[in-house]
């Protein structure tokens, strides 16, 4: 079916091909309803065209797939027409459309999977990342010609103390970051990806998300983790847009031989099996002072509510500070590790139980920063030696991954690695 949009199959008024490119990023689509109309948050689009990628600073919708892809593609060429690929139809979807205009034959495989169809484009957001396997490979042989251009930021990360990495969930040549408000939406979109890539990359692992574990924007409230405790409170907000520039924007001449960068940001990816039955069996108490908040509102253990800055100096009973200096947020927060910020986006997952009926569930973190030598690094390596929380989780899928910056109208995602 040749340009066929879904919402056009349902009826909408406005759907089909002319919806045109006209979602906002951060913003509704103009052409989703009339002025005086609010739209249904199924009908929320955002561009993908613009400065940045969308799905960093986006309001973190609910769902989330993601996945990394090996490329098995062998020439510059073959990888910029994938990614020219990727892009065509990334913008489709996240307009609510089919991931191809192709028209069907009848004896042909149809262009799109199909199990979007009826569906609307629910908040998509495909977002893209380089890992540092796609610049060299493990022998260090530059694999694409774009050796040169790799970010000094984009290495391998160090393995941190108490890691269980799982190889067939780390890594990947490239990331794809798909979220939306309809976790069908999302796999759609992965889906599809995948079999655009058919002969070009193959999905090397893929992790499902419900219940986003952060508010990216002012106007969300602050979900809870499946701990029970509400996470995401002190996260950079799409509102602060000087913290969001200083902290999560690649700036232009940060790393001159890859000024590519610039608009872009890195993304750090780590899936952490949290011990949910054991924590389940801790007392309040002492949850509370392993994260250093309160249960019920998120406030800092130092008074106050939820939004209140932790005061670490204010001490209790036998002169112990209140926010134990091993609790999560103290090592976490910004004072204590030379200023230094993230912009969480992760999820929360279960993939089944072990043989002793446990769940395997946890925390999905992922993370935009300007500088992961500075912003993450150092916070994870003191993390996993010295946070309370550290004895309730397990760290078992990694990645790191450059975020090229947006995509100018009419491009396609990581142009600028290939002209700068
Ligand atoms: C290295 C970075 C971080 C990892 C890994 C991480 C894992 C993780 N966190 C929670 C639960 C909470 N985290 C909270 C705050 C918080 N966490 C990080 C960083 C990592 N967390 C930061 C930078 C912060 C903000 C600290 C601050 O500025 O005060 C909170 C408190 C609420 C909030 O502010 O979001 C909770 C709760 C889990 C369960 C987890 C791994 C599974
Ligand atoms: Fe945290």
């Amino acid at each position: 079916m040749a340009n066929v949009s879904r919402r056009g199959m349902l009826g909408f008024a406005g759907g089909g091909a002319a919806l045109g490119a006209a979602g906002f990023a951060g913003g509704w689509g103009a052409s989703h309803a009339a002025a005086d109309e609010k739209p249904s948050p199924g009908e929320r689009t955002y561009d993908f065209f613009g400065e940045h990628q969308a799905g960093i600073v986006t309001p973190a919708q609910d769902r989330l797939y993601f996945a990394t892809f090996d490329v098995t593609a062998t020439t510059r060429d073959e990888l910029e027409s994938l990614l020219r690929a990727w892009s065509l139809a990334a913008e489709r979807m996240m307009r609510g459309e089919t991931a191809s205009d192709e028209a069907t034959a009848y004896d042909a495989p149809p262009a799109d999977t199909g199990e979007a169809e009826d569906l609307p484009p629910s908040g998509l957001t495909i977002t893209f990342g380089f890992g540092p396997t796609l610049f060299r490979d493990e022998k260090g042989k530059d694999r694409f010609g774009l050796a040169d251009k790799q970010p000094k930021e984009l290495r391998e990360l160090p393995h941190f103390p108490a890691d269980k990495l799982d190889p067939r969930r780390s890594g990947g040549d490239i990331a794809v970051q798909a979220c939306a408000d309809d976790p069908q939406v999302a796999v759609h979109a992965i889906r599809n990806l995948s079999r655009i890539a058919f002969g070009l990359a193959a999905i090397r692992w893929a992790q499902l998300g419900f219940g986003r574990t952060s508010s990216t924007s002012t106007s969300q409230a602050t979900p809870r983790n499946l701990f029970g405790f509400k996470d995401g409170t002190a996260n950079i907000k799409a509102e602060s847009r000087d913290v969001v520039d200083d902290h999560v924007w690649v700036g232009r001449g940060d790393d001159p031989k890859a000024d590519w960068m610039a608009g872009g940001s890195y993304l750090v990816a780590r899936r952490i099996t949290m011990h949910l039955e054991t924590w389940d069996r801790s007392s309040l108490r002492e949850q509370e002072a392993i994260i250093g908040r309160d249960r019920p509102e998120g406030a800092p253990l130092s008074g106050g509510k939820e939004f209140d800055e932790p005061k670490f100096d204010v001490k209790g009973r036998g002169g112990e500070p209140l926010i134990a200096k091993n609790s999560h947020v103290f090592l976490a927060h910004p004072k204590n590790n030379g200023g230094a910020q993230m912009l969480r986006r992760g999820y929360n997952f279960t993939d089944g139980n072990d043989a002793l009926g446990r769940l395997d569930a946890g925390l999905f973190f992922l993370a935009y920063v300007r500088r992961p030598s500075h912003q993450y690094i150092p916070m994870q390596m003191r993390m996993s030696r010295e946070d309370a929380l550290m004895e309730y989780l397990k760290h078992t899928g990694s990645g790191l991954f450059a975020v090229p910056p947006g995509v100018p109208k009419g491009g396609f995602v990581g142009q600028q690695l290939f002209t700068s």
